[in-house]
């Protein structure tokens, strides 16, 4: 399996997806900053890789600090910060500096730093280790429902499967959670092809799930963004299933932008639509999905595609980064706890208490 991320002896190495699939780069750094760079930019990118990602990004920070401890508070406050600031509607990355922050917490008063900092160490790979476990328990979560919904389907045919953005291995560590669902699925039997949609405008669906999908030998088809509809029309889909950057209390979901539209068109034809995601990805302090801060993102993302000029550099531009799937589209979230179906505001808390 590629390593999307790894940490060792203090050093953070990361494959630089921005280049994916024709370039294969992997950048080493033990400069927080540069690592806070590399999430701004998507060279790391997709909730769950985020997350693990702006731990071992604490850790570079740390790592540098070279005052003593009456000084350590102040300089760990303004770097959780900055870390913070990085990206901000997948909620993993809070989630992470939050986990950070508690182990600070809890010990700063009693250790000496360097007990401190090796607990910190700890709480980033474990931070990274649990989103690798939590994929393959979404996965096998996400078939046991697909085998439940689809069990007259099953008897005479296989499926056919929609995904949008990137879900795999480059965005979660382990085998993913959308992806990780169909891998699973696929293993089993139950999947036909994959049907990935290209995700305007850095292409995560085109370039980086059809990268991974062909390195499994899974069949697949990409499609662009706008293709969803049709292909449901013509018999061509019969399930969608995508990732998420924050799942609010009520089950309202913001992932990619594109997923919104995309379930908008599974609801008329009638297929059911699908999240999975980890318990880090679920925010129940947020009752609703109008709460979420979207990401608007450069203007150039849409004026030039991968540096060409493609319209005007004066063309006025909106380039949100996310969209809000409402609760009431949603089939079932799929977490590592349970796949939650029905009420989201009872099931999401059980998950994210329990
Ligand atoms: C398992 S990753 C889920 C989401 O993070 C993914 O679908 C997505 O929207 C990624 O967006 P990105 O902007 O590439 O970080």
């Amino acid at each position: 399996m590629i390593d999307a991320i790894s940490f060792k002896n203090g050093t953070f190495r990361y494959l630089d997806q921005r280049y994916l699939p024709l370039k294969e780069i992997y950048v080493e750094t033990q400069n927080y900053l540069e690592a806070i760079e590399a999430i701004k930019t998507l060279a790391v990118r997709g909730a769950p890789l985020i997350g693990a990602s702006a731990g071992y990004t604490v850790m570079l920070g740390i790592n540098a600090y070279k005052g003593d401890k009456a000084g350590f508070p102040a300089y760990f406050a303004n770097l959780v910060a900055e870390v913070n600031a990085s990206r901000p509607t997948a909620v993993n990355l809070f989630f992470a500096t939050r986990k950070m922050q508690d182990v600070y917490d809890a010990n700063f008063e009693n250790d000496s730093l360097e007990a401190l900092f090796a607990k910190m160490t700890d709480m980033a790979y474990k931070i990274h280790n649990d989103e690798i476990d939590n994929c393959d328990k979404i996965a096998r979560h996400g078939v046991e429902l697909l085998k439940q919904d689809f069990a007259d389907v099953l008897k005479t045919r296989k499926l056919n499967v929609l995904t949008h953005c990137n879900t795999g291995t480059l965005a979660c560590c382990g085998i993913g959670t959308a992806l990780g669902v169909i891998r699973l699925a696929y293993q089993e039997g139950l999947i036909e092809r994959v049907i990935t949609s290209e995700s305007r405008p850095l292409l995560q669906g085109l370039r980086l799930t059809a990268w991974e999908l062909e390195h499994d030998g899974i069949p697949f088809a990409s499609i662009s963004d706008s293709s969803s509809a049709i292909l449901m029309q013509r018999g061509m889909i019969d399930f969608a299933v995508t990732g998420a950057d924050r799942i609010t209390a009520n089950g309202d979901t913001a992932n990619k932008i594109g997923t919104y539209a995309h379930a908008i068109s599974a609801k008329y034809h009638g297929l059911p639509f699908y999240i999975a995601a980890p318990v880090s990805t679920i925010d129940i302090t947020m009752s609703e999905g109008s709460q979420i801060p979207i990401e608007e993102r450069d203007a150039d993302e849409l004026r030039k595609i991968f540096g060409t000029q493609v319209a005007t550099p004066t063309t006025p531009v909106v380039n949100f980064a996310f969209d809000v799937t409402p609760g009431t589209l949603i089939r079932g979230i799929i977490t590592e706890k349970e796949a939650v179906v029905g009420n989201y505001n009872e099931g999401l808390a059980r998950v994210v208490n329990g």
